[in-house]
């Protein structure tokens, strides 16, 4: 992370408890504007928790999440989520999902998302009818069309098959470049992970064991050797198998 960028949002400190559970302590994370930051770990790590609490969903028990430079108090009114299931309304067509909460007078920004997505052909349609796939372009249309600053991922991708998944990081991708945007990923998938962020985040029994920057260019190559071993460095990280692993992965910059 280079000096000086403004910081989109800050993480000091931050404590979460579920009655006697300590989910998270001492999340120190500094995330700059424009950003796309993966989050991983084992499940049950806290990873949800962490993206919940900087959506405002959750509060934490302490510490301090500065958003643009001012506390985060209750829900955070730039950040939009996205989730595994997409959680469209089933009575509304694809057009009014994506156009859900927004005023008189944005049709347009509807249609224009609709399209960046590939679906402005199924607009008057139910989302019952749609493959997972399609749905969960639906689910992201409806978090762009709002020009969000920040889009919090929390596994979108998880319940879709590996060639869809594919497909859809590639179109998150693209729209990350183009509208520049701040991302967080949540994920359990390594490679989704370096697929995507300039910087992946592990998280460990609550607390960030290690933060890897990933220097691969735009738009990223699965067949570049060093996306490879990013994955081997992380996964070996995350499974604590560091000393069986042989010197040709032992990396310190990817
Ligand atoms: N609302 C809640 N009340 C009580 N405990 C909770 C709550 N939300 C999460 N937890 C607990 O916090 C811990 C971390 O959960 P979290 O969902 O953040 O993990 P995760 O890393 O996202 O897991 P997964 O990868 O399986 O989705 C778990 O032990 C979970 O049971």
């Amino acid at each position: 992370m280079s000096k000086g960028k403004r910081a989109k949002l800050e993480l000091s400190n931050v404590q979460k408890s579920f009655g006697q559970q300590e989910v998270l302590k001492n999340i120190e994370l500094k995330v700059n504007k424009g950003d796309f930051i993966a989050i991983v770990g084992k499940s049950g790590c806290g990873k949800s928790t962490l993206l919940r609490l900087i959506a405002g969903l959750e509060q934490p028990s302490g510490g301090d999440i500065v958003i643009d430079g001012k506390p985060l108090n209750e829900k955070s009114s730039t950040a939009k989520m996205m989730f595994q299931d997409g959680r469209l309304l089933p009575w509304k067509t694809v057009q009014q999902n994506v156009g859900l909460g927004l005023k008189k007078g944005n049709e347009e920004k509807i249609t224009t998302l609709l399209e960046q997505v590939g679906l402005l052909g199924r607009a008057k349609e139910w989302p019952n009818v749609l493959s997972g796939g399609q749905r969960q372009r639906v689910a992201l249309a409806r978090a762009l069309v709002h020009e969000p600053e920040l889009l919090l991922l929390d596994e979108p991708l998880g319940a879709l098959d590996a060639l869809t998944r594919i497909e859809m990081q590639q179109l998150i991708q693209d729209l990350w470049m183009e509208k520049q945007f701040t991302a967080i990923l949540v994920t359990h998938d390594v490679e989704e992970a370096i697929a995507l962020a300039n910087r992946v985040i592990v998280i460990e029994a609550g607390e960030i064991s290690m933060e890897q920057v990933i220097n691969l260019p735009y738009p990223r190559q699965r067949d570049h050797p060093v996306f490879h071993k990013a994955v081997t460095k992380i996964l070996t990280h995350i499974l604590g198998k560091e000393k069986n692993v042989s010197e040709d992965f032992k990396i310190s910059n990817v």
